[in-house]
């Protein structure tokens, strides 16, 4: 299993002199293959003690000597140096009492010793902890995307900074949140997704406050778009009776949920949907009163159907540009059940704080430092709850709307979809209200 990684910290702009004699005429660039490999790695080992001591990384030993008691500042023992693509990688032994928690407060230091870009830490294993440095920001150029097999639901997206897949797997993590100002990449996500999610067997929905310019070109693979308030009442009304309906199908074979059904019953009664929600802040804006009932019965809806979706196979993308706590408390409510985030560049501190200060508040400096001429790049936070910085491939509108138009036959109708329950007979509203209490 890939080892957790903790932290990714750039270095910002003050240095920290240590052993600065043997890094003068040292640039990043030299981190690399090649015969500089063991020059690299003897730096790295020769001026470990100054770097561990001035990041703070050293313990101090009382020692008995001849001359009486002295201080003793010992290293953590480094082990297995292996150059990366990117880098370098480093085992440290932890001195008795550390934890990663230290090396992680310490990565902004340690980037700046090694000269490096960044620094990251892995949880390797009870004492130990690696640290991966990178010697440029691996997102500036991604180069082209690697083949993917990906398995039902599961569409790569981009690539995170430490070089590996950037995956959207929506039985690991069901709802989405995918915020970013104006051309930060929201659409190259939703294209990616169109795109990756085409061929599979699973049922696209929409709901495009934006009139319908964002997901129309991919209408021919979208069994149910609705492009106005009333049209995106009526559809999440539809999707309630999906959920309730394979809910009694799930209890009428004694099941938690859709996943564990005979496949047949599943591939018949309980198709995947995946629902597209493009500019969030629409949905619970008020023109005026008259629209406040309209408002409060949208998000309860879009609540529930997050609350019960993992288990019965409906998933949620939910993009925007902002949201904040003044759009409401639905907001918020919903926020919290939308488990896996992306937050592009953003114009402000509250989107951010928004978007990931609740999973991962140590990332919001991250967040906010992203370039505007580097769309595509977000930070993320995914199936193992940490974040990290992340980038798009560009899948563009055309890619998109090409695979939508080639496995248009897979789209099933809405009319199959809401009629599809195979259940005898559906749940009452007072045990989907219990259920929902029960989830909630
Ligand atoms: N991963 C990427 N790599 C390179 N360029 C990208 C990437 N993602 C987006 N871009 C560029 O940025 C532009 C804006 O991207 P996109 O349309 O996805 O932004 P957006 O956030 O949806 O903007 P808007 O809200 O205005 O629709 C794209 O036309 C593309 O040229």
């Amino acid at each position: 299993m890939f080892p957790e990684i903790l932290w990714a910290v750039p270095p910002a702009a003050v240095s920290v002199p240590v052993g600065a004699a043997v890094w003068r005429n040292w640039s990043p660039a030299s981190w690399n293959y090649g015969p500089g490999l063991v020059g690299n790695a003897a730096r790295v080992h020769l001026t470990w003690a100054d770097v561990s001591s001035g990041c703070g990384l050293t313990k101090t030993r009382t020692r008995l000597g001849k001359g009486g008691r002295r201080q003793v500042e010992r290293k953590p023992k480094l082990s297995r140096f292996r150059p990366t693509g990117y880098g370098f990688r480093v085992r440290v032994r932890l001195h008795d009492g550390q934890t990663p928690g230290d090396y992680a407060q310490a990565l902004t230091r340690l980037a700046h010793s090694w000269r490096v870009h960044a620094v990251r830490v892995r949880r390797t294993g009870p004492g130990w902890v690696e640290l991966v440095a990178t010697s440029r920001d691996p997102l500036v150029n991604l180069g082209a995307a690697s083949a993917f097999d990906g398995e039902l639901l599961t569409v790569q997206l981009g690539r995170l900074e430490t070089g590996e897949p950037w995956v959207v797997d929506f039985r690991q993590v069901p709802h989405w949140l995918d915020i970013g100002a104006t051309q930060s990449g929201k659409s190259t996500d939703v294209n990616a997704l169109i795109k990756g999610l085409s061929p599979q067997p699973v049922a696209l929905a929409g709901l495009d406050l934006k009139g319908g310019v964002e997901l129309t070109p991919y209408e021919d693979r979208i069994s149910k778009l609705a492009t106005t308030r009333d049209e995106c009442g009526g559809l999440l009304d539809d999707l309630i009776g999906i959920l309730t309906d394979r809910m009694a199908l799930c209890r009428t074979h004694r099941m938690r949920n859709v996943w564990k059904l005979p496949e047949d019953v599943r591939e018949q009664h309980a198709m995947p949907i995946v629902v597209f929600v493009d500019e969030v802040a629409e949905l619970y804006l008020m023109a005026d009163k008259s629209e406040k009932d309209v408002i409060a019965k949208t998000s309860t809806t879009l609540l529930r159907i997050a609350q019960l979706g993992r288990a019965f196979a409906v998933y949620l993308v939910v993009c925007g540009q902002r949201v904040g706590s003044d759009l409401g408390p639905g907001v918020t409510a919903l926020r919290s059940q939308l488990s896996g985030r992306i937050c592009h560049r953003v114009n402000d501190a509250e989107t951010a704080k928004m978007a990931l200060g609740d999973l991962a508040p140590d990332s919001l400096e991250a967040a906010l430092s992203i370039p505007a001429e580097m769309p595509g790049v977000a930070v993320t936070v995914g199936a193992d709850g940490r974040w990290h910085r992340a980038r798009s491939f560009l899948t563009t509108e055309e890619e998109a709307e090409q695979a939508a138009r080639e496995f248009a036959h897979l789209a099933p109708s809405w009319d199959a979809l809401t009629t599809a329950s195979g259940a005898p007979s559906s749940i009452s509203d007072a045990e989907l209200a219990d259920f929902l209490d029960g989830a909630a």
